[in-house]
C-alpha cells in the first residue's frame, strides 16, 4: 500500500460561465480518517473532486496530495484511487476481465485483480457479465478498480448512490477498514444521514462555498440532528 497522504485544498474556485460552481474552497482530509464532503445537489462537490484529480482546471487555488498536485504525482493511480462514476465496463465483459484490462492499461500487476475482487467481496460474481450487475455490484466493481494500485488515498464521489441498506452498511464498514489501514478516505454525499455513522470529519459545502468543516462530534453539537445542524449552519452562512 502507498502512504496515506493528506489532501490539502486551498482557495479552489471554478466558474462555468455565469455559474460560480466552487468559490474559494479550502479544507484538509487527513490520513487514517474518513472525511465526508457533504452538500445538497449542485453544491459543487463533483466539481471540487474533479479539480482535485486534475480533470477540471481551477480558475484559482490548489489541491495537493502530500504537497503534490495529482497530475504531478509520479504514480498517480498507485497513490490515489478514485471513483467518480459507476464503472464504465463493456456490458459483455466480466468483472475479472475488466479489472485485468485496467491493470494492463495502468501498469498494475495482474495479481492485484484477485486481491481486489476479494477485498470488495465480489468473488462469486467475478466471472459474470457486467450487464447483469446490480447498482451495488457496479459500485463494488468501481471500488475494486480504484483499489487496483493499492493507493493510500481514496476519493469517492457519492459511492453510496443506489445502494440498498445492506450495501450502505457494507460500504461504511469497508471505508472504516480502509482508514484503519492508514489510508486517507474522502467521500462525497448529498445525504447527510448516510454519513452520520461513517465519517470522522465533515466538510460541508453549500452554494459552492465551505459552510463548515471539522470533527463530526463538533458538527452535531450545532443541532439535535444532522439535518438541523446543516440548516443552522447554512442559514448562518447565508446571513453572514
Ligand atoms: N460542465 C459544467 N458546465 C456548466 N455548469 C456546470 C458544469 N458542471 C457543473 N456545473 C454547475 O456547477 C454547479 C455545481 O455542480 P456540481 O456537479 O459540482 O455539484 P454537486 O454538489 O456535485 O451536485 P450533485 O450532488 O447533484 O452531484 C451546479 O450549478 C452545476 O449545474
Amino acid at each position: 500500500m502507498s502512504q496515506g497522504l493528506p489532501i490539502r485544498v486551498s482557495g479552489l474556485s471554478k466558474a462555468f460561465g455565469p455559474v460560480r460552481a466552487v468559490q474559494d474552497v479550502t479544507f484538509t482530509a487527513a490520513a487514517g480518517r474518513v472525511t465526508g464532503f457533504v452538500g445538497p445537489n449542485g453544491a459543487g462537490k463533483s466539481t471540487t473532486l474533479r479539480m482535485l484529480l486534475g480533470l477540471i482546471r481551477p480558475d484559482a487555488g490548489s489541491a495537493l496530495f502530500g504537497g503534490t498536485p495529482y497530475r504531478e504525482l509520479p504514480a498517480p493511480t498507485g497513490t490515489v484511487g478514485a471513483v467518480l462514476d459507476l464503472a464504465a465496463a463493456h456490458p459483455a465483459t466480466s468483472a475479472r476481465a475488466q479489472l485485468r484490462t485496467v491493470c494492463d492499461l495502468s501498469g498494475h500487476d495482474r495479481s492485484r485483480v484477485d486481491a481486489v475482487i476479494e477485498t470488495v467481496e465480489l468473488t462469486g460474481y467475478a466471472d459474470r457479465k457486467v450487464r447483469g450487475f446490480s447498482t451495488g455490484m457496479r459500485q463494488r466493481l468501481a471500488l475494486a478498480t480504484a483499489l487496483l494500485g493499492d493507493p493510500g488515498v481514496l476519493v469517492l464521489d457519492e459511492p453510496s448512490n443506489g445502494l440498498d441498506p445492506a450495501g450502505i452498511v457494507w460500504l461504511r464498514t469497508f471505508l472504516r477498514s480502509l482508514a484503519d489501514e492508514g489510508r486517507t478516505v474522502l467521500i462525497s454525499s448529498h445525504v447527510l444521514t448516510e454519513l452520520q455513522y461513517s465519517v470522522d470529519d465533515l466538510v460541508l459545502i453549500d452554494h459552492g462555498r465551505i459552510a463548515w468543516s471539522g470533527g463530526l462530534a463538533d458538527f452535531t453539537g450545532h443541532g439535535a440532528t444532522l439535518e438541523q445542524a446543516f440548516l443552522t449552519l447554512t442559514a448562518n452562512e447565508v446571513t453572514a
